[in-house]
C-alpha cells in the first residue's frame, strides 16, 4: 500500500518542511520543476539530445527548427511557478520554449515571482490571449503549469478556451498530437475529487483531456485515482499501449510522509482524526495481508473455511458458479453452492470441486446454516429480486461473514434503511454505480453534480458516507474501487497508469469478485482485509491474463499470481 495525499495534506507537510528551516518554498520549487524535466527525459529520452531529428517512430511533432520546441502555460500560482523553472531549465537543456501567463505577474506569490523573474532575464512572457492553434501545434510539447492543488472554483473562459483545445489535441486520435505534461495535476482538475471543477467549460464529446505524463511531488494525490483524472482518452501518451503516466518525484519532504511499513503515517502527524487516511493499492503488495494467504503444510480442508455461495434459479446460476470459483481458487477449504431445487440438474452438472446443497427458502437456508463451519456467505450474484428479499433477512440473522452483491443490494432499493438495520461488522456491500445510487440515492446524487468548488465531493467521500451509514465495509466498483469501513478506513485500488487492466471491464468479473471476497472471509480475513485483498488479486489476476480476458480466466489466473507472490 502507498500513502496518498488530499491537497490540505500535501499543503501541511510543505509548510511543515519550510517552517522547520530544513527547505525553503524556492529550493521546494527548484526540485519540482527538476522533477518535471527529468520525468519528460526518461519518458522520451529522444528529447533529451535537444535537437532533431523527430523521432522515428512515433513521430512526437511537427520539426520545422532544429530545436526542440516547448510551450510552457503558467498559472497565477505556485503551480505556475514550478511552469517557469521548468521553462528555464528546458532552455538550459538547448530548447526553444515560448512561456505564456494566465494574470497578473505583479500578483503572483514569491516564490513563483522570483522564477518569473528568472525567466524574464533570459526569456519572453506572453498573455493568454496570444495563444494560437498555430502556436500549441508547433510544439514539441506542451507543459501544462496552470493549476494545481490551489484550484477552488470553475476556470475562465479564457483557460477554459485554451483547455478545450488542448483537449481536443491531447485526445485526438486521428492525428499524431505533441503530447502535453500536467504539472502535478492537470489544470481544472480538483486534486482530491479527481473531478473537472470547470466541467462545462472544457468537457467535449472526447471527454477531458488527458495528459500522455502527469508529474507530480512527493506523494500522488487522491484525486489522481479517481473519476476523470483515470479517463484513458490519450492516444498520445509515453506509450500509446500503456495509456497516460504518472510519476511521483521526490522533492525532499518524503520522511515527513509515510512510506514504508512502520513508520509514522502522516494522518499521525498533521491529522489526528484517524479516518482521513487513504491508501493506494497499487503496484506494491506492502501492507497487504499476503502471508496470510499462504497454506501452512500442516491444515486441512476445515482449517480454511467453509464458504457458501447462493445461486438464483433455473437459468440464472452462472453467476454464482463464477464466484463459488473464484471463492475456492482463492483458498476456501471448501465451498458449497445453496441452489433451489429447479435449478439443481444445472448446477449438479457443472461443479466440479464444489459442493451442493438444496436451498430453496427461508427455512431451509436457516437449516443449512446450522453447520457452523459454514463461515462465510455469498448472496446476490443471479440471485433475483424476490428470493433476495426472503433470503438476505435469513443469512444476515445467522451473522455468518457475508458478502452482498448485486441483486441482494438492488432487491432493497425501496428500502434501503431495512436492510441497513440488519447489517453487522462482518457484511461487505460491493455495489457498482447503479447499485450504489439504489442504495445510496442522496450520495449518488451528490456525486453526480456538477462541483463549481474545490475540494469537490469525491467517491472517497461517498464511500465512507456509505461505509457509516450501512455500518459495514462498503467496496464501491469501477475502474476506480474505493472500499471504505465504518470507522473511516479507506482504499482506492487503482487500475490505472502502469496498473491499467481495461480487460476487466467484462460479464461476470464482479461475481468473480464477490467469490474471491467470500473466499478470503472464509480463511478468516476481517470484512476490510479481504475487501482490500480480493480486489487487488483481482486486478493482478487481470494484468496477469491480459487481453482477451474473461471472467471465467479470473480464477484460473490466480495460481500463477500466487506463485509470483511467492506462496
Ligand atoms: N506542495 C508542494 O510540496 C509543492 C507544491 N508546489 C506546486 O504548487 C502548487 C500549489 O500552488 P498553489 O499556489 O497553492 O495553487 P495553484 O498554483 O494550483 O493555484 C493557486 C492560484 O490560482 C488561483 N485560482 C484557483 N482557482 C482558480 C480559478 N478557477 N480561476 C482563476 N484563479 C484560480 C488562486 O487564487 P485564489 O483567489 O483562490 O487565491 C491562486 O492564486 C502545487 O500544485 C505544485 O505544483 C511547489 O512548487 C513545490 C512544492
Ligand atoms: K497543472
Amino acid at each position: 500500500m502507498t500513502e496518498i495525499l488530499t491537497a490540505a495534506q500535501m499543503r501541511a507537510i510543505e509548510l511543515a518542511a519550510i517552517e522547520s528551516g530544513e527547505v525553503t518554498g524556492l529550493e521546494l520549487m527548484e526540485r519540482a520543476g527538476r522533477g518535471v524535466v527529468d520525468a519528460i527525459f526518461d519518458a522520451w529520452p529522444d528529447f533529451k539530445t535537444a535537437r532533431g531529428p523527430a523521432p522515428e517512430p512515433p513521430k512526437y511533432f511537427w520539426q520545422d527548427e532544429d530545436a526542440y520546441k516547448a510551450i510552457v502555460l503558467c498559472g497565477p500560482g505556485n503551480n505556475g511557478g514550478d511552469g517557469f523553472v521548468v521553462a528555464r531549465l528546458l532552455r538550459d537543456a538547448g530548447w526553444v520554449v515560448e512561456v505564456f501567463l494566465y494574470g497578473d505577474a505583479g500578483q503572483l506569490p514569491p516564490d513563483a515571482k522570483t522564477n518569473y523573474q528568472r525567466w524574464s532575464e533570459i526569456g519572453a512572457i506572453r498573455a493568454f490571449a496570444d495563444i494560437s492553434e498555430e502556436i500549441l501545434n508547433g510544439a514539441s510539447l506542451t507543459i501544462d503549469a496552470i493549476f494545481g492543488t490551489g484550484l477552488t472554483r470553475p476556470l475562465p473562459d479564457e483557460i477554459g478556451n485554451v483547455l478545450q483545445f488542448v483537449s481536443v489535441q491531447a485526445n485526438s486520435r486521428s492525428k499524431v498530437r505533441p503530447p502535453i505534461v500536467a504539472v502535478d495535476v492537470p489544470s481544472g482538475i480538483d486534486a482530491d475529487s479527481g473531478r473537472p471543477i470547470s466541467h462545462s467549460v472544457i468537457e467535449n464529446d472526447e471527454g477531458y483531456y488527458t495528459p500522455a505524463l502527469t508529474v507530480t511531488f512527493g506523494a500522488a494525490k487522491v484525486g489522481h485515482f479517481l473519476d476523470t483524472c483515470t479517463s484513458d482518452y490519450s492516444c498520445n501518451s509515453v506509450s500509446d499501449r500503456r495509456g497516460p503516466s504518472l510519476v511521483v518525484k521526490p522533492i525532499g519532504v518524503e520522511h515527513r510522509i509515510e512510506v514504508a511499513a512502520g513508520n509514522s503515517r502522516i494522518v499521525d502527524l498533521f491529522e489526528p482524526d484517524k479516518a482521513r487516511h487513504i491508501d493506494l493499492l497499487g503496484r506494491s503488495s506492502v501492507g497487504l495481508n499476503l502471508l496470510f494467504l499462504s497454506k501452512d503444510r500442516g491444515g486441512h480442508k476445515f482449517s480454511h473455511g467453509h464458504a457458501l455461495v447462493l445461486t438464483g434459479g433455473f437459468g440464472k446460476t452462472g453467476a454464482a458458479r463464477l464466484a463459488a470459483r473464484g471463492a475456492l481458487r482463492v483458498g476456501a477449504g471448501l465451498v458449497t453452492l445453496g441452489v433451489p431445487p429447479n435449478a439443481q440438474m444445472e448446477v449438479a452438472s457443472q461443479i466440479a470441486g464444489l459442493m451442493m446443497t438444496r436451498v430453496q427458502g427461508g427455512e431451509a437456508l436457516a437449516e443449512t446454516l446450522t453447520d457452523a463451519r459454514l463461515n462465510a456467505v455469498c448472496v446476490g450474484p443471479g440471485f433475483g429480486h424476490e428470493r433476495a428479499r426472503a433470503l438476505v433477512p435469513v443469512v444476515l440473522s445467522n451473522k455468518r461473514a457475508t458478502v452482498l452483491d448485486a441483486d441482494a443490494l438492488s432487491a432493497f432499493a425501496n428500502a434501503p434503511e431495512e436492510l441497513f438495520e440488519t447489517l453487522h461488522e462482518n457484511c461487505i456491500l460491493t455495489p457498482h454505480k447503479g447499485e450504489f445510487a439504489r442504495l445510496f440515492p442522496d450520495l449518488a446524487n451528490r456525486l453526480a453534480e456538477v462541483p463549481t468548488r474545490g475540494p469537490a465531493y469525491s467517491k472517497v467521500d461517498a464511500t465512507r458516507e456509505a461505509a457509516a451509514r450501512a455500518g459495514c465495509v462498503v467496496l464501491f466498483k469501477g475502474p476506480d474501487t474505493v472500499i471504505a469501513a465504518p470507522d473511516g478506513k479507506c482504499s482506492i485500488n487503482s487500475a490505472h497508469y502502469e496498473r491499467s487492466a481495461p480487460w476487466l471491464a467484462t460479464a461476470g468479473s464482479g461475481d468473480v469478485l464477490a467469490g474471491f471476497i467470500t473466499g478470503l472471509l472464509a480463511r478468516g480475513f476481517s470484512a476490510m482485509d479481504a475487501a482490500e485483498t480480493g480486489a487487488w488479486l483481482h486486478v493482478e489476476c487481470a494484468i496477469a491474463f491480459g487481453p482477451g480476458l474473461i471472467a471465467e480466466d479470473l480464477p484460473e489466473i490466480l495460481p500463477k499470481v500466487f506463485c509470483e507472490l511467492g506462496l
